[in-house]
């Protein structure tokens, strides 16, 4: 697709502010031009020594108030245009992330995204509301210019029509180069913004392995590569700059310096020669404003490239069209001959699984790191979908279901909970946020985190800041099972929820989760398999497929993979 299209096919809902907007502009230099033809009028009367017209001066104030209203009223209208073209792209990139969901974002960079999201956005704010309509002033105003020009005398109007296709078209050459350059630019500094990010996030691993100056190195090559690209970018857009102001400041000259000379052979009356003079200047003055707005074009066309292959994006799981609703009430999961892999590349990672828990049972998945256990939950909540077979809740595929039913009938409670920057009780009530204080407190109760949010400054409503980093492992953990306790939903996947816990934490964990547990279909992946032992079942997943499946009694008296997992486990 031709960049110009790729930007605008982003924003067609704008495409009236951005009318508005350019309508406005032309309206103030129609104002500026009838300022100029009525001072034009006034000062021909005086040489003509009529002495000034009484109508002349009246039109000339008016026109000048109108002129103050129409700017006012037209850089109202360029703000809302950039407002409203920021929040419509913004809430469709949000749109876009959501729908995506973790099954596609997991693995992007989040410094990138944060950048598309930010400052792609603001590119293209800055193409719409200040490129497009200077654009729409340029090749509107000199034309109409020249047009009554070449109306009152052929020879002004053909000279002054040679400046202004110079100042159009000159430029021009200019254009590849520059969106090139401009694109190269804008790819550096994205990664610049990527790089900060991940340095700002993995602050704390940096120090720990004395990384940080050999990072911060890196950072500054990438902050020079990106002033380079930069400087690059400037010295061709001063080229092109200088052509435009060479067109511009010499188109007036010459064009006044022949308005002179008719006028001085008696072809054209000393208002007419007042009146060009004043007209030329903004026939011109239109690519001057082009040429300043010609950066926001650049930026744009690297984001809009950029922000077109984020909306072109297609999510793992599409909703289907007339969704089936999710069955009430307590629900089992089977797993029929289900596979799936990442990307072709990659390979399957889930082969041939099939499983079943009845409503209120609880199933372990449990096998060798990258063995595919957070796969299948991740399955099961459909922020993947099987590439064959089928995943059935209360019966029903869940392939048929809208999304976002089927999630609010699974609880997840996983080792990195994310924690919001917000209250706790903002944090809790995610799952629900109709709760009532006493249904929050009672789920934080259950969840044997009451004690110690009560002991925060201002309890429940407590700010946590971003990740709620001062809140220690087991305590995000407290909170992450209040959320499932006050979510109750009949199913609950829990992906190693004590992982980073120590022992005695570990085990009031444990509690809290057996209670949560009880009466739900529960989907549960463990490293440290005697947290599993009372499970209905345990699966025994290697490379993706079952190995084995049974009760842990049973699969220790079998000897085989799941006996020697039990036995690594106790020699470590
Ligand atoms: N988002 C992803 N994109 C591509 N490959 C992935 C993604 N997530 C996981 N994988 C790959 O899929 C395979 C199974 O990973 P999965 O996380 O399901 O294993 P796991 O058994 O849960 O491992 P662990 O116990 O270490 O969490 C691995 O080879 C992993 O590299």
């Amino acid at each position: 697709m031709n960049r110009a299209k790729t930007i605008v096919s982003l924003a067609s809902d704008v495409r009236w502010h951005v009318l508005g907007s350019s309508g406005m502009r032309l309206l103030v230099v129609g104002s500026r031009i009838s300022i100029g033809l009525l001072m034009a009028r006034v000062l021909g009367g005086v040489l003509r020594g009529d002495g000034p017209s009484g109508g002349a001066a009246l039109g000339l104030a008016v026109a000048i108030a109108l002129q103050f209203a129409l700017v006012w009223a037209s850089h109202r209208v360029a703000q809302a245009t950039a407002a409203v073209t920021k929040e419509r792209l913004r809430a469709a990139a949000f749109a876009k992330l959501v729908e995506l969901g973790p099954g596609k974002i997991v693995g992007e960079r989040t410094g990138e995204i944060q950048t598309l999201m930010v400052e792609s956005i603001e590119a293209l704010e800055a193409y719409f509301s200040d490129y497009l309509p200077a654009l729409v002033v340029a090749v509107v105003v000199p034309l109409a210019v020249v047009a009554g020009l070449g109306f009152v005398d052929p020879w002004l109007g053909g000279t002054l029509l040679a400046f202004v296709l110079g100042a159009a078209l000159l430029p021009i050459l200019f254009d590849r180069p520059l969106a090139a350059k401009s694109e190269a630019g804008w790819t550096v500094y994205l990664a610049l913004g990527a790089e900060f990010l991940d340095a700002v996030q993995g602050m704390v691993t940096l120090k720990a392995f004395g990384a940080s100056p050999r990072r911060r190195r890196e950072l500054e090559d990438k902050s020079d590569r990106v002033a380079t690209e930069g400087i690059r970018t400037l010295f061709v857009a001063l080229g092109r700059a200088a052509i435009v102001t060479a067109m511009t400041l010499g188109g007036a000259a010459v064009t006044i310096w022949l308005a002179a000379t008719r006028a001085a052979e008696g072809k054209l009356d000393p208002a007419t020669l007042l009146g060009s003079l004043l007209v030329v200047r903004e026939a011109l003055r239109p690519f001057s404003d082009l040429a300043r707005a010609v950066h926001a074009s650049l930026s744009a066309h690297g984001a809009a490239e950029q922000l077109h292959a984020w909306f072109a994006q297609t999510p793992p799981v599409s909703e289907v069209e007339q969704p089936e609703p999710v069955p009430k009430g307590a629900l089992d999961i089977a797993f029929e001959h289900v596979s799936f892999g990442y990307s072709q590349r990659e390979g399957t990672v889930v082969h041939d699984v099939s499983f079943r828990a009845s409503a209120g049972e609880t199933v372990a998945l449990v096998g060798a790191s990258g063995a595919g256990k957070s796969t299948i939950l991740a399955l099961l909540l459909a922020f993947v979908a099987p590439r064959s077979g089928r995943i059935l809740v209360g019966g029903a595929n869940t392939r048929t279901m809208k999304l976002d039913d089927l999630r609010a009938r699974i609880a997840v409670v996983s080792q990195d909970t994310y924690l919001f920057a917000g209250t706790v009780r903002e944090n809790l009530t995610l799952s629900r946020p109709n709760a009532t204080p006493a249904e929050v407190e009672k789920a934080a109760r259950a969840a044997d985190a009451h004690e110690f949010i009560t002991k925060l400054p201002d309890g429940y409503d407590t700010v946590l800041g971003e990740n709620a980093l001062r809140l220690s492992g087991g305590q995000r953990q407290r909170l992450a099972l209040a959320r499932a306790f006050l979510k109750d939903a009949p199913i609950l996947v829990l992906d190693e929820p004590t992982a980073n816990l120590d022992a005695r934490t570990e085990a009031t964990i444990l509690a809290a989760l057996r209670e949560l547990s009880r009466g739900k279909t529960t989907l549960v992946v463990a490293h440290r398999l005697s947290n599993v032992r009372e499970a209905d079942r345990i699966l025994v997943l290697e490379n993706g497929k079952v190995v084995e499946m049974g009760r842990h009694i049973d699969l220790v008296a079998r000897r085989g993979t799941y006996a020697r997992l039990i036995d690594a486990q106790e020699v470590a």
